[in-house]
């Protein structure tokens, strides 16, 4: 890791409708990292990696490799910072990988027709991640809520950005596409990228992240490996549940199982 990699937050600060939910939140992450971004219903996950997208105003500072990304033209950004929404992000009856190929608009290709060699491997090859390359022409509106979500997945792939947000990507996923887009993200930071991704499973989060942010009434309560921040105590206090917890196949297993 050299310093030019890192993604560096300084004192991020959101307030909306008159109030700060994003308070004072500071940390850095390296490229090749992923990082699971954990904590209760209204904690501020959402609104803070909207903050980092730069979708919405905040005071402090983002630094991608030292430059400040409020200060980075929006294209340029968008070939650094790729953003999954929560929920569904398209609802034009668009075909699945017009769709996908929005994600090259910041490469200067918007218009499906007029895609280059590069851009069309970047989709086709966004789609085969998510499993999707059989669906391709397939109209976004007629695919269910899991495969909807895929496609925003691709999407944001497609964009070849080394930094990549994900707003609860795995949250309408049957088991075995949990398990996927999980690896898939793993993937993308073994392979250099810095994955930042929103879940409400922290079984999942302790499988698959190396690092664990974990929000709490805006702040970040905690931040560290899985094993040091999602411990009893943490849990207890942050999550108000007690958790099972073992291993299996070398890998941490935990299972919240009583509320307290
Ligand atoms: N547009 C808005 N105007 C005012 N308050 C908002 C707005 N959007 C979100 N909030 C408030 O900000 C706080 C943080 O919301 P946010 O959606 O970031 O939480 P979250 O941790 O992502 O929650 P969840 O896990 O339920 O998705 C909540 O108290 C929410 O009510």
């Amino acid at each position: 890791m050299t310093e030019a990699d890192d993604f560096a937050v300084n004192g991020l600060c959101v307030r909306l409708g008159g109030r700060e939910v994003v308070r004072d939140v500071s940390f850095s992450l390296p490229r090749g990292c992923i990082a699971a971004m954990v904590g209760p219903s209204g904690a501020g996950k959402t609104t803070l990696l909207r903050a980092l997208a730069g979708l919405v105003p905040s005071r402090g500072r983002i630094l991608i490799g030292g430059e400040d990304v409020g200060r980075m033209p929006v294209r340029r950004r968008a070939r650094h910072l790729a953003y999954v929404p929560q929920g569904e992000a398209v609802h034009w009856p668009l075909p699945v990988q017009d769709v996908v190929a929005l994600g090259r608009y910041p490469h200067g290709s918007a218009d499906p027709r007029r895609l280059g060699a590069g851009d069309i491997e970047a989709v086709d090859r966004a789609l085969d991640e998510v499993e999707l390359r059989p669906m391709k022409d397939r109209r976004v509106t007629e695919l269910s809520g899991g495969e909807r979500r895929r496609v925003a997945i691709a999407r944001a792939l497609s964009t070849g950005a080394p930094i990549l947000l994900a707003d609860e990507p795995i949250a309408s996923l049957d088991p075995y596409f949990q398990l996927s887009v999980m690896a898939l993200l793993q993937r993308q930071a073994r392979a250099g990228a810095l994955v930042i991704v929103v879940t409400h499973d922290i079984g999942l989060a302790a499988r698959f992240a190396d690092q664990i942010l974990m929000l709490r009434d805006g702040h970040l309560a905690a931040m560290g490996p899985p094993n040091a921040v999602l411990a009893p105590p943490s849990l207890a206090e942050v999550f108000s549940i007690d958790a099972y917890r073992s291993s299996h196949e070398a890998q941490p297993v935990l299972v919240p199982w009583a509320m307290r």
